[in-house]
């Protein structure tokens, strides 16, 4: 069902298409539809980060950056839902076209730029949501703020979301946002990352409710890069690390069209980069929970992922081109997997 659609949606512009689809996708909720899209909900339950996971598989940032479809998408069968990246202020992001599909790739490059309602908003809509599952919610920062003031706009997201997550993660790894990789790096990461873990901690004191941190991270590293962020998340009480965002290498996309696009490659090009960088971070950080993302297009794809190192998974490309059924797949490969470990 979903190629017939597919077809359809793929003649529409790709940012069209994206509203169009969950527009659908929250039809299909009311309707009580959304479940069997999904193929099936996975009961496979895990504990990481004192949270307990109903299955491996979760939906990445990005797709639903305002928490405006939790209900449809949680019906899906995911085990967890991101919703963000979010900003103190509301921002349009940049101008269109800013989302491009290069289907021959199975690849997909944006350069969104945080477009987002603003931080009430999407509290307000996570607070209206009837979904019980577990909610990641995903914090940056407003393209307005200079760099070395981002720690206030993660500081002021962080009070806003804490009583309405259950694990909050901070992006630093956006490529939309000039700048903000630079705070992956030396000491705007330890500050960052130290004034953030202080302040949780205050709040998981005040609220009784400990809410962990996680950060997600570039594949455009090199191995010592990923040793030093290693560090610093060790050094920083970080509960757990999600690699990895969209690249901005071009390798594996030259001469197709859209291939020289601006922005984040997602999808199958970023697969190979996003598992070294978890290959690297487990051999690191034997005990730290790592959420692998980057290019899952299949059951076969999110068993390599944990293979790589990662303990859960996340999906985004591979939604896009194979549909919600990619959800149950990839979820009951990783239950027969780790059903034989
Ligand atoms: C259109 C689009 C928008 C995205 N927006 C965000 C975002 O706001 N925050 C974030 O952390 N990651 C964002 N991402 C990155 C994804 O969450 C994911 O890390 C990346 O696409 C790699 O996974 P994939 O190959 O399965 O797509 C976005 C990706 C796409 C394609």
């Amino acid at each position: 069902m979903y190629s017939l659609a597919r077809s359809l949606l793929f003649r529409l512009d790709a940012e069209t298409a994206h509203g169009v689809t969950l527009k659908g996708l929250d039809m299909a909720g009311r309707l009580g539809l959304a479940g069997r899209l999904g193929g099936g909900r996975v009961a496979d339950p895990v504990e990481l980060m004192g949270l307990r996971f109903p299955n491996r598989v979760g939906l990445a940032a990005g797709l639903d950056k305002n928490a405006d479809h939790l209900d449809a998408l949680g019906a899906l069968g995911f085990g967890f839902v991101e919703v963000g990246t979010v900003t103190p202020r509301p921002q349009e992001g940049n101008p269109r076209p800013r989302l491009f599909r290069l289907p021959e790739a199975g690849a997909i490059i944006n350069r969104m730029g945080f477009n987002n309602a603003g931080v009430d908003h999407l509290v307000a809509r996570v607070r209206a949501s009837r979904y019980t599952g577990v909610v990641g919610i995903n914090i940056g920062k407003n393209l307005t703020t200079p760099v070395e003031q981002a720690v206030d706009d993660y500081l002021t997201c962080l009070h806003k979301v804490h009583g309405h997550a259950h694990y909050i993660t901070v992006n630093i790894s956006s490529p939309n946002t000039p700048g903000l990789r630079n705070l992956q790096f030396g000491e705007h990461l330890d500050a960052l990352l130290g004034a953030l873990r202080e302040e949780s901690r205050r709040l998981d004191q005040q609220t009784g409710r400990r809410v962990p941190l996680a950060v997600k991270i570039a594949p455009d590293m090199s191995t010592e890069e990923v040793g030093l962020v290693a560090r610093s998340l060790d050094a920083n009480g970080i509960d757990a690390v999600i690699a990895t965002n969209t690249t901005v290498s071009r390798e594996a996309v030259a001469g197709l069209a859209h291939g020289d696009e601006q922005g984040g490659l997602s999808g199958r090009p970023v697969f190979e980069p996003s598992n070294m960088v978890i290959g690297e971070l487990r051999r690191r950080l034997p005990d730290m929970p790592i959420i692998g993302v980057g290019g899952i297009d299949s059951g076969e794809a999110a068993v390599a992922k944990v293979a790589a190192g990662a303990d859960l998974v996340q999906l985004y490309s591979g939604f896009i081109y194979r549909g919600p059924g990619l959800v149950g797949e990839c979820a009951r490969a990783l239950k027969a997997r780790f059903a034989d470990h």
